[in-house]
């Protein structure tokens, strides 16, 4: 029926009006979820314990099968469609990995395209390059078995098999979380990295706000019984919280994490064209972030910042207007 949503088309993935009630529950775990992800698009869902984030997730790649509602991918609805060629272009990665141990590494991530029918040279090829882009040296992990591998580089390896396939969608239900911090950081770092490189677009599922606010290009905050209380970018989420649920939901630190998020030139319109001679100011781009300017002026036990702008000449932000104007709680400055 003509009257019915469509996806737009930019969209990679349309949920149109989503809702599962698994069988024997009382309540639906997701309800009326209407979502739109772009091409290349990096979403988090976040949200409390319970509240959907992986039946959505799941509901995607149909390992879940919705109730009522419509899913599309690449302007495709895909509700009923083979889930086998479904799942083909959808890459999944999960918290438990779920590598096979009597596999070697290059085996185990050349998984996919075996059972695709990919010829033995190719996908052996094809696991080395994969391995090499998640950071492992095939020379040195490919002939391994999974136990001989730190939690780390198992879950690089699980990144690897997911990527084996190419698929345009990738969906990752909590990836790092089974790692320790900073392992987990180092994880979130280099997958930001491939990211740029890749442009997948993906859905991943955490329980860990910053990993969201770093991550996503959008969050999708959830609330309990899966409302989407706010889809918007991590500074949007931060600045401007859609309702109370959300400002309780990112928690006391929201002005120290857009710190983080903000760049100079966000916040340049409060600077000066002048600062006293005497000064002492170091030039930061306006690409940098607001927390990498604090640092360097601390660093530098300098005054302020002199930063370039379009079309010659340079602006200048003393140190307190530097961080009024990155405490602005209102919409950012552009
Ligand atoms: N297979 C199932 N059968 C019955 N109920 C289920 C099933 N899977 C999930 N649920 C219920 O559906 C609701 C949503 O679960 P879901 O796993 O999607 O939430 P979540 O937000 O991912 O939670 P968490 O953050 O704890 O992983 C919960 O109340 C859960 O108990």
């Amino acid at each position: 029926m003509s009257d019915r949503p469509a996806p737009s088309p930019d969209a990679m993935i349309f949920l149109d009006g989503v809702s599962k009630q698994y069988p024997g529950q009382a309540k639906a775990a997701v309800s009326e979820l209407s979502m739109e992800i772009g091409r290349g698009e990096f979403v988090v869902l976040v949200g409390p314990s319970g509240c959907g984030k992986t039946t959505t997730l799941r509901m995607i790649n149909r390992l879940v099968e919705p109730t009522r509602g419509r899913i599309f991918i690449d302007g495709k609805d895909v509700t009923h469609a083979d889930v086998d060629s479904l799942r083909r272009g959808i890459g999944y990665v999960i918290q438990q990995i779920g590598l096979l141990p009597h596999l070697t590494i290059a085996d185990n991530v050349a998984l996919v395209p075996k059972m695709l029918g990919t010829k033995k040279s190719e996908r052996h090829q094809r696991a080395e390059e994969l391995l090499e882009l998640v950071g492992l040296d095939p020379a040195v992990y490919a002939g391994r078995y999974p136990k001989q591998l730190s939690g780390g580089q198992q879950q690089r390896v699980g990144v690897a098999r997911a990527l084996a396939a190419d698929p345009p969608v990738m969906l990752m239900d909590e990836p790092f979380g089974a790692v320790d911090p900073i392992v987990r950081e180092k994880l979130q770092t280099e997958f930001l990295q491939l990211q740029t490189r890749i442009r997948k677009t993906i859905v991943m599922v955490t329980h860990d706000i910053d990993e969201a606010l770093r991550l996503g290009d959008r969050i999708a905050v959830f609330g309990p019984g899966s409302r989407l209380a706010q889809f918007d970018t991590p500074l949007e989420i931060l600045s401007n919280p859609a309702d109370d649920f959300v400002r309780d939901f990112v928690g006391s630190g929201a002005p120290v994490r857009r710190l983080s998020l903000l760049k100079v030139s966000d916040v340049v319109e409060s600077s000066s064209a002048d600062m006293p001679g005497t000064a002492n100011v170091i030039p930061v781009d306006a690409t940098e972030t607001v927390h990498r300017a604090l640092e360097l002026v601390l660093a530098s036990r300098a005054e302020g910042i002199r930063v370039g702008v379009a079309g010659g000449g340079s602006r200048y932000l003393d140190l307190q207007t530097l961080l009024i104007a990155a405490a602005q709680p209102t919409k950012v400055l552009s």
